[in-house]
């Protein structure tokens, strides 16, 4: 059997394959790289989300990290992902072990390790760990007796509060006036946003706000597909805002008022711009190459830079690591700021929407109009594609060495390899070509800085894979 620590720790069916032996032997293998850093005595925090056995498995890792002399900093009851990561800092801790599968299916759970710094663990943690974890394996695992002693109770839901409290104006929010729905989507945000924002007497209506092992039915991803009754509750309780978080609230998902669905390419704008025109003083942003390019054109409107990196947070995260960012973004759902840990966080993204709608009255659908009118006109789409292997490093290999020379009717600029293959058309257009790390599919980006663009762009998206 082999675990890989994949795109973002590792992930895998339970009973099948997440069984509590695996379990331990994932633990023991955190455990010895940590002993090995030397800094395995701060402890780690340890947090789960909602899903089915969550706190039988939690047991298992703190045994195993106990039996290694590590202490264990146990949050109480599920807990999202960037509040974990948040406890980290909170209690200087060696990092955080979170088990949480995110948005996948409910027969999934997962681990992650956070390190130190509180973010996704770099490619080289990943690589060590992974190492780690083979050698367990091979020789097993630690099999001295867990140490209830080396064991705390923490309730952290206060320090991050009151850390959110200093990068976000509750003031502006309590201005709101109209209801807000919240769906944590049965996940580890539920009940938490909704009772923070109830103190200060706003109507709130919360919906899949109670734990539910099967996600309703589904998984809990906030697109579009997956928000239809938070939509429907949205119009009907004619409300401001609909705001939507997944499994373990590392992601976010918005309604406008009038039903429709922003996608996070068009929140992470109109928070960039809000944050930008709002003396946000230092440092630029930073996107995946898969996100809209619109942030590039904000940040220069604002003489700042936008950076691009490969997918996946632990990029990002690398970046707000080196150097002062304004806001970190990718176009699967993915938020952090200046002043906040490099980790995603679909609770502070949400916030963030509710800050701009108290502050300047606008809600996210007439903000985003507000930014078509002032950049021009900008529309995304995601093709998922199942196709077979072959076929898809087939055509992979066939872009890198001979990029077309027309795309989509319009001609290519340039070509980009810095994460699969990205076509910059000369209007502005871009399509990006890359396998997903986490599904079997072939993902194609398209941004079309035209209605007609969008339409072409699809067809020869589609047309490339036939
Ligand atoms: O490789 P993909 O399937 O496109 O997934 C990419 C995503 O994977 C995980 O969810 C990471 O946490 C995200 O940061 C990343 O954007």
């Amino acid at each position: 059997m082999s675990i890989r620590f994949g795109t973002d720790g590792w992930r895998a069916i339970m009973a099948a394959d997440f069984t509590f032996a695996n379990v331990a032997i994932v633990a023991q293998g955190i455990a010895d790289y940590l002993l090995e850093t030397e800094k395995a005595q701060k402890g780690i925090v340890l947090g789960h989300d909602t899903r089915f056995l969550a706190e039988q498995f939690a047991d298992q890792v703190q045994a195993v990290l106990t039996a290694n002399g590590i202490p264990v900093y146990r949050l109480q009851g599920p807990t999202p992902t960037p509040v974990t990561a948040y406890a980290i800092r909170a209690l200087n801790t060696a990092g955080a072990i979170m088990l949480t599968a995110s948005h996948n299916p409910p027969q999934y759970n997962g681990i992650k390790f956070i390190p130190e710094y509180a973010g996704p663990a770099s490619p080289e943690i990943t690589a060590q760990l992974e190492e780690k974890i083979g050698k367990v394996i091979a020789g097993g695992v630690n099999h001295q007796l867990p140490k209830p002693e080396l064991v705390h109770s923490v309730d952290i839901w206060d320090k991050y509060w009151e850390h959110i409290d200093t990068i976000i104006d509750f003031n502006q929010i309590c201005r709101i006036k109209g209801k807000i729905v919240l769906d944590p989507m049965f996940g580890a945000a539920a009940g938490k946003v909704a009772a923070k924002l109830q103190s200060c007497g706003l109507e709130v209506i919360e919906i899949n706000g109670y734990r539910d092992a099967f996600f309703g039915g589904g998984l809990p991803e906030p697109v579009a597909s997956r928000l239809q009754t938070l939509t429907q509750t949205v119009v009907q309780a004619k409300a401001v805002v609909g705001l939507a978080n997944d499994g373990d609230a590392d992601r976010f998902g918005v309604i406008g008022s009038n039903g429709e669905y922003l996608a996070p390419n068009q929140i992470l704008s109109i928070i960039s711009q809000y944050l930008l025109e709002n003396g946000q003083k230092e440092g630029g942003l930073v996107r995946t190459v898969a996100t809209t390019h619109l942030l590039d054109e904000i940040a220069g409107r604002y003489e700042r830079k936008a950076t691009e990196t490969p997918v996946g947070f632990k990029y990002l995260a690398q970046e707000m690591l080196r150097r002062p960012v304004v806001l970190a973004g990718e176009e699967s759902g993915g938020l952090s700021i200046g002043g906040h840990i490099p980790e995603k966080d679909g609770i502070l993204a949400n916030l963030l929407i509710l800050q701009i709608i108290g502050a300047t009255g606008q809600k996210p659908e007439e903000a985003w109009q507000l930014l078509q009118e002032q950049y021009g006109y900008y529309a995304f789409r995601r093709l998922d594609l199942h196709i077979e292997n072959d076929r898809k490093n087939q055509l992979m290999q066939k872009l890198r060495n001979e990029p077309p020379l027309v795309f989509g009717q319009r001609q290519v600029l340039q070509q980009s390899l810095l994460e699969g293959v990205k076509l910059y058309l000369d209007d502005g257009s871009w399509v990006l070509f890359r396998p997903s790390g986490t599904e079997p599919v072939l993902r194609i980006y398209i941004e079309a800085r035209s209605e007609q663009a969008y339409y072409d762009l699809i067809a020869a998206g589609e047309a490339a894979v036939k």
